[in-house]
């Protein structure tokens, strides 16, 4: 348990990362943000959240954070502060993290730190926050955040916090992370960007025909590391972007297809396989905590 024990106090808190199976963008609204369509799918991979209680209000990391990120900007303790105003409560906690998932690929690791937090500290604090509310404190953070503390695959809109649970079948993932770091708010940003593109309906995810995914063309325009990934990869089936990127990945349905496709691309491109998870075994962890 990397120097956060159980014996002196520390639990430990899945924080998976994420895919997002296809994205569009259908409108811009006034806040500045934007509508969008999405499928979130959870994997089986991802970081590890430690925690321990104390009774005195203080709130601090632990241990190095993820690389750059001060313990003011982390969103681990931003989620620990936040929850702690918002349900007036007088403990704090020590936070420690084992990061994993790399930043700024389209993975959702900092969002998916937040909502670990939130519903850990949830349990720990004793605060009784059902998840609606839970919820809604974790947009207040990041439009990510909820579906990480709601824990399941979903089809989602507005910022991506109207969610609808969606059962997926089983699958396994090759990732591959060319190392662009892609900022999301500027790439929001980029004139570029479809932002009026047509709604898909589910029923059209579901038949297959949904895969495009609004960052792709102006990533792979713009990074040329995106387009050789992108053209390294059409050789074992369909790459598509996560996010707003860098990263991307291929789905396959059985685990000897992938690691048949992972064997025979090129050692250079720091490919990985993954499980798509059915739900979060953050829900796992929470029900084996109570
Ligand atoms: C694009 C997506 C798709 O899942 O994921 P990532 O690539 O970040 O993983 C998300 O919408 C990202 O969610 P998240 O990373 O939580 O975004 P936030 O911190 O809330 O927003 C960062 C910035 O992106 C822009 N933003 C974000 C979401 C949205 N629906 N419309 C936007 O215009 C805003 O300019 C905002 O200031
Ligand atoms: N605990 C954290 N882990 C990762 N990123 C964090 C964290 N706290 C703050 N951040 C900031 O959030 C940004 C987005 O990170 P992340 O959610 O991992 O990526 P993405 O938007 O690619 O899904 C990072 O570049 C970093 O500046």
């Amino acid at each position: 348990m990397t120097g956060f024990a159980a014996d002196a106090g520390w639990s430990a808190w899945p924080a998976p990362a994420k895919l997002n199976l296809f994205l569009r963008i259908t409108g811009r609204r006034d806040d500045g943000y934007h509508d969008l369509q999405t499928v979130f799918r959870l994997l089986e991979w991802g970081d590890t959240v430690y925690l321990r209680a104390r009774n005195d209000g203080i709130i601090r990391r632990v241990g190095p954070g993820a690389d750059g990120v001060t313990e003011a900007d982390d969103l681990l303790i931003r989620a620990a502060k936040y929850l702690q105003s918002s349900a007036k409560c007088a403990q704090g906690a020590h936070i420690g993290i084992e990061k994993c998932i790399p930043m700024g690929g389209g993975f959702g690791g900092g969002s998916s730190d937040a909502a670990t937090v939130l519903v850990a500290l949830n349990q720990l604090w004793q605060l009784h926050l059902g998840v609606d509310r839970l919820a809604e404190l974790g947009l207040a953070l990041g439009a990510d955040v909820p579906v990480f503390v709601r824990g399941h695959n979903a089809w989602a809109e507005g910022v991506g916090e109207q969610l609808t649970v969606m059962s997926l079948p089983p699958a396994w993932y090759v990732l591959v992370n060319p190392g662009v770091h892609a900022a999301t708010a500027s790439l929001f940003q980029s004139p570029d960007l479809t932002r009026d593109a047509r709604p898909a309906t589910i029923a059209g995810f579901l038949s297959g025909n949904v895969l495009d995914n609004a960052f792709e063309p102006v990533l792979r325009r713009c990074e040329p590391a995106i387009e050789a990934m992108f053209a390294a990869l059409s050789s074992i089936g369909t790459p598509r972007l996560t996010g707003s990127g860098s990263a991307c990945f291929v789905e396959f349905a059985t685990r000897e297809a992938a690691e048949a496709a992972l064997a025979a691309l090129p050692s250079s491109l720091h490919a990985w396989l993954v499980r798509g998870a059915d739900r979060s075994p953050l829900l796992d962890a929470v029900g084996q905590f109570r």
